[in-house]
Formats: C-alpha cells, sequence, structure tokens
C-alpha cells in the first residue's frame, strides 16, 4: 500500500523557518516559487545574469540573485531548470555553496538516478516532484487546491529530511491532493515512462494519427480536430473526476461499445511490448544517455522535430478555431518560446 501523506501529516512551520532558493523560474520554477512565498516561506529566485525570466519573477515580487549567492543564501536550494542543464550548473554555481547541514532538492529524479549529481554525505537530499505541469501547479493552488506530488529522500544527513520534504510539499500546496512517498529511482523511472507512453508521446501521437486518418479519408480538417485534440480534453475531464467508469457512464452505449471493441485494436500486444521496451531502455539508462548525448551536440534533432511539430495541420487549424473561442484563454507558441 503506498503511503500517502495530506495537510494534517505536515508541518509548514519548518519550511516557513528556512530560507529557500528556487533555481530556476520557468514551469515548475515559478509555481514553487510564488507557492512557498504565499505559504509564508522566505524565498528568493536564483537565476543566471543574462536570464530572460529575471523580469518576470521581479514583476512577481520576488528577490532574485545570481544562482551562486542564492545558494549561498540558502538552507534548502530547489534545482528547477531543465534536467540536462542541471549538472554543469551544479558544478560550477551550486556545489560550492552547498555546505553541511543544508538541503538539495529536486522536482524529478533525474540528475541522482543516473548519477550526474552525486552530493556530498554530509548533506540532505530529498524531492518534491509534483504530478502536473507547473503552470497547474500554479493554477490549483490559487483556486485553493493542490497537485499531488511524490516525496523521496536520497541522503538524510540531518535525520529530517522527511520532515522538511513534507512541509515543502505543504507549502506547494501538494498535501491538499495527496504526497505519495518513494524512491528517486521510483519516480525518475515511472515519470519518464508515463511522459513517453502515455502523457505525452502516447497521447500526442494518438491525437495526430486520429486527426490524419480522419483527413487523409476526406473529411474536413476541422471537424478532424474537434473529435480528436478539442473533445478529448472533455473526455478525460470525465475521467479525472470519476474515473474511465464515469466516463463510461456520460458517453452513449453506442460509444462504450466502441471502446471496448476497438480500443484494445489500436492498443494492441504490439503497442503492450513496446510499451514495455520503452520501459526497459529508461531502466537501463538507454533513454537517459542518448537525451544528454542529445544536447551535449546541439539539440539538431530535437529542434528540428519541435519545428515540424509546430508547424503540423492540427497545430494551424487548431489554432484558427482556438481564435474563436475567448472562453479557452487560447496560448499561442511563439518562435523561442
Ligand atoms: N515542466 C513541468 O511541469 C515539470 C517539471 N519537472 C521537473 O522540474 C525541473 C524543471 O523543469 P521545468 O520547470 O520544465 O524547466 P523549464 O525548462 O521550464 O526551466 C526554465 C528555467 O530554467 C532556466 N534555465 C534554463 N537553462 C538554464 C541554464 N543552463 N542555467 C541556468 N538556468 C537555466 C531558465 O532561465 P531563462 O530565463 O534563461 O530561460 C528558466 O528560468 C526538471 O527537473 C523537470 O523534470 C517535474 C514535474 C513537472
Ligand atoms: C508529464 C510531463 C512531466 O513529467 C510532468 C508535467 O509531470 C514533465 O516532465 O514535464
Ligand atoms: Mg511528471
Ligand atoms: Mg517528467
Amino acid at each position: 500500500m503506498a503511503k500517502i501523506y495530506y495537510d494534517k501529516d505536515a508541518d509548514l512551520g519548518i519550511i516557513r523557518k528556512k530560507k529557500v532558493a528556487i533555481v530556476g523560474y520557468g514551469s515548475q520554477g515559478h509555481a514553487h516559487a510564488l507557492n512557498l512565498k504565499d505559504s509564508g516561506v522566505d524565498v528568493r529566485v536564483g537565476l543566471h545574469s543574462s536570464s530572460k525570466s529575471i523580469a518576470k519573477a521581479k514583476a512577481a515580487g520576488l528577490e532574485v540573485s545570481p544562482v551562486a549567492e542564492a545558494s549561498a543564501w540558502a538552507d534548502v536550494i530547489m534545482v528547477l531548470i531543465p534536467d540536462t542543464s542541471q549538472a554543469k550548473i551544479y558544478n560550477e554555481a551550486i556545489a560550492s555553496n552547498l555546505s553541511a547541514g543544508k538541503t538539495l532538492m529536486f522536482a524529478h529524479g533525474f540528475n541522482i538516478r543516473f548519477k550526474t549529481i552525486e552530493p556530498r554525505a554530509d548533506v540532505d537530499v530529498s524531492m518534491v516532484a509534483p504530478k502536473g505541469p507547473g503552470h497547474r501547479v500554479r493554477e490549483t493552488f490559487e483556486a485553493n487546491g493542490g497537485v499531488p506530488a511524490l516525496i523521496a529522500v536520497h541522503q538524510n544527513a540531518s535525520g529530517k529530511a522527511k520532515e522538511l520534504a513534507l512541509s515543502y510539499a505543504a507549502g506547494l500546496g501538494a498535501t491538499r491532493a495527496g504526497v505519495l512517498e518513494t524512491t528517486f529511482a521510483e519516480e525518475t523511472e515511472t515519470d519518464l515512462f508515463g511522459e513517453q507512453a502515455v502523457l505525452c508521446g502516447g497521447a500526442s501521437e494518438l491525437v495526430k494519427a486520429g486527426f490524419q486518418t480522419l483527413v487523409d479519408a476526406g473529411y474536413q480538417p476541422e471537424i478532424a480536430y474537434f473529435e480528436c485534440l478539442h473533445e478529448l480534453k472533455l473526455i478525460v475531464d470525465l475521467m479525472y473526476r470519476g474515473g474511465l467508469n464515469y466516463m463510461r457512464y456520460s458517453v452513449s452505449d453506442t460509444a462504450e461499445y466502441g471502446d471496448y471493441v476497438s480500443g484494445p485494436r489500436v492498443i494492441n500486444p504490439e503497442t503492450r511490448a513496446t510499451m514495455k521496451k520503452i520501459l526497459a531502455e529508461i531502466q537501463d539508462g538507454t533513454f537517459a544517455k542518448n537525451w544528454i548525448e542529445e544536447n551535449a551536440t546541439g539539440r539538431k534533432s530535437f529542434e528540428g522535430t519541435r519545428q515540424k511539430e509546430r508547424d503540423q495541420k492540427l497545430e494551424v487549424v487548431g489554432a484558427e478555431l482556438r481564435s474563436m473561442m475567448p472562453f479557452l484563454d487560447p496560448v499561442t507558441i511563439k518562435p523561442g518560446d
């Protein structure tokens, strides 16, 4: 049985007595910094001098310092820059400011699991990993809710690493939803698998393949967009509230019958075997090695794919349709974002 912690299990007073450096002000960074600040925690954001996030963080009322300075000032250092930049920044600006008794924290176990960061033994190393995108971590907190999170302790020099991680999770709003205890290895492997096979890779390819099948068969792209992307959110919202059972209760019996007979033909034994292979490549370090190598050699393949994906017909049609639905608060991703 998973060990799950809620508000009543966490002491917010622990993190309120600490100085917390949030390194990075992107998707997770802005959410952690602002939620903790709103929870009464003494927060400072650490960014490099040419960072385009400095202005945003200052405009939100946060104090900003270079990463080394923020790390020297802090008792707790949360690393929230991209996974493949963390080892370099850790070696250049954090390690020498990480003295005995301090706490180093992560929101994903990648660099500890794959040993690209190996902190000194006399510091605590822990993780609070939200199970949701950073912008949702902030929005849900502002609506008095929370996004669930995983906590783990890699080094417990003080003997109090878990209590501090739980307190941090409370400041973030995660104990309102549930905080599950895990290890760095379990978080890293399940998170990478989930985003690749289901949440990002699996869902995107499913949407693209459905859209393309309809368009190739001569149906209107706008109808294909509404059918395969827009309505997906409405369906997933039902799952979010009541699981597959509530979704199947709400859709027609015709849709439910189609779900049972056709779903297993899309996600078939071959797809399941591929999922196992993807998991094995995460576990044996192949995925991490390839991703680190891609970054070290200039991200050519990644950037090329990103551009192609951004320009595809599904995105062009979708942007047009969303612009007619201001109530969705549509977002346009521009080059450089
Ligand atoms: N995205 C998410 O929702 C989730 C992320 N995580 C984990 O959280 C961590 C942070 O991810 P995420 O929030 O997506 O990161 P982002 O890509 O959003 O981080 C961007 C921030 O990092 C700064 N940054 C980028 N490169 C460097 C660098 N080389 N040196 C210093 N600062 C840099 C950027 O500064 P600049 O202003 O210069 O751009 C910006 O402030 C990762 O470990 C990730 O796995 C965990 C759960 C969900
Ligand atoms: C699903 C992607 C994620 O793991 C997340 C938002 O939880 C990430 O790495 O961004
Ligand atoms: Mg995740
Ligand atoms: Mg992830």
